[in-house]
């Protein structure tokens, strides 16, 4: 288990982490979201020991991580999948890892197979696309067999095969009753990846609950609707038992009735309608407004507004 409790972390006027707690379960995925720049990295990084917190305590196990010996058999960690030696292979880069965390070497060629990169061993990391770095940290982290895992944005750079293969893998480690902590900053990535979220903006934490109550959140989103008549709209609608809501914009949002059974109904009473948009998944639309003002980097970069 890894538990938070009022995690801080300040650079100089910049609070990344404002007192956050939170708790992760083995036998689930538990997703780590939030915005770029909302603190992800940081508390992963605190979480490891590698960055030590303004105040608060995070705990793995019910101790803190730097306390702990042979650390790679405790916590396996994806953290930068960029961060290896390119002039070395897999294989040596792997090798290196078991010796200097008492692991046995057999591990090696099981995490290289397990990965994918068995036929790709000897090459030199320098070569490999993202995708196949992403592969070789997530063998890394697995090297050591370890009770609780972090991977940091583990689907990025991975095609759609290995985000399947990748999905596939943390449902397999969280069966197994180990921690599973991943991090995205897309909800889209989680909708079929975690049990379990845990969302951040801004350093602070803004939801933990199961993905199905998370959803439910968004179950609001509905189905936009501009009309030059909204009260027949309303009207309509209501009797149909859904429920419609004005935005600041004059738009109307109904949830309860798909967007086909608004335009029969528009339809059928010559309600005039300019336009009738299904709202993305309601995953999408609850991440979107527990966040909204919380992403530290929006407008013209869009959503890569900061590399990495
Ligand atoms: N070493 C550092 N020095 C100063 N500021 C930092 C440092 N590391 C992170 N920050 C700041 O802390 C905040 C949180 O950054 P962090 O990388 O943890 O976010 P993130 O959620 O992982 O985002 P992303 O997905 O973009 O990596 C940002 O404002 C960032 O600029």
């Amino acid at each position: 288990m890894i538990e938070a409790l009022e995690l801080t972390k300040r650079y100089g006027r910049v609070t990344a982490v404002d007192a956050l707690s939170f708790t992760v379960r083995p036998g689930v995925v538990t997703g780590f979201l939030g915005p770029n720049g909302a603190g992800k990295t940081t508390t992963l990084r605190m979480i490891l020991g590698l960055n030590e917190p303004t105040a608060g305590i995070v705990t793995v196990g019910g101790r803190r991580f730097r306390d702990r010996p042979r650390g790679l058999r405790h916590v396996g960690a994806l953290l930068d999948a960029a961060d290896v030696h390119g002039g070395r292979s897999a294989l040596a880069h792997l090798s290196a890892l078991a010796r200097g965390n008492a692991v046995p070497r057999r591990r090696v060629a099981e995490v290289l197979e397990e990965v994918g990169l068995a036929g790709a061993a000897r090459r030199r990391v320098g070569g490999f696309s993202l995708g196949m770095r992403q592969r070789l940290g997530i063998a890394a982290a697995l090297l050591g067999d370890p009770p609780v895992l972090m991977f940091d944005e583990p689907l990025n750079g991975l095609d759609p095969e290995g985000v399947r293969w990748l999905r596939g893998l943390l449902r397999r480690l969280a069966a197994e009753g180990r921690v599973v902590f991943v991090s995205s900053h897309m909800m889209s990535e989680m909708e079929h990846t975690a049990d379990h979220l845990i969302v951040i903006g801004r350093g602070r934490l803004v939801a933990s609950e199961p993905l199905e109550e998370f959803a439910a959140r968004g179950a609001r989103a509905g189905v936009a609707v501009r009309t030059p008549d909204p009260a027949a709209l309303a009207a309509l609608v209501t009797a149909e038992g859904a429920e419609l809501r004005r935005e600041d914009d004059g738009t109307c949002v109904v949830s309860g009735i798909g967007a086909a059974r608004i335009a029969e109904l528009a339809f059928e009473h010559r309600v005039m309608l300019h336009e009738v948009t299904p709202r993305g998944s309601g995953l999408e639309q609850a991440f979107m407004e527990l966040t909204a003002g919380e992403a530290e980097f929006r407008g013209a970069g869009g959503e890569e507004g900061r590399s990495r």
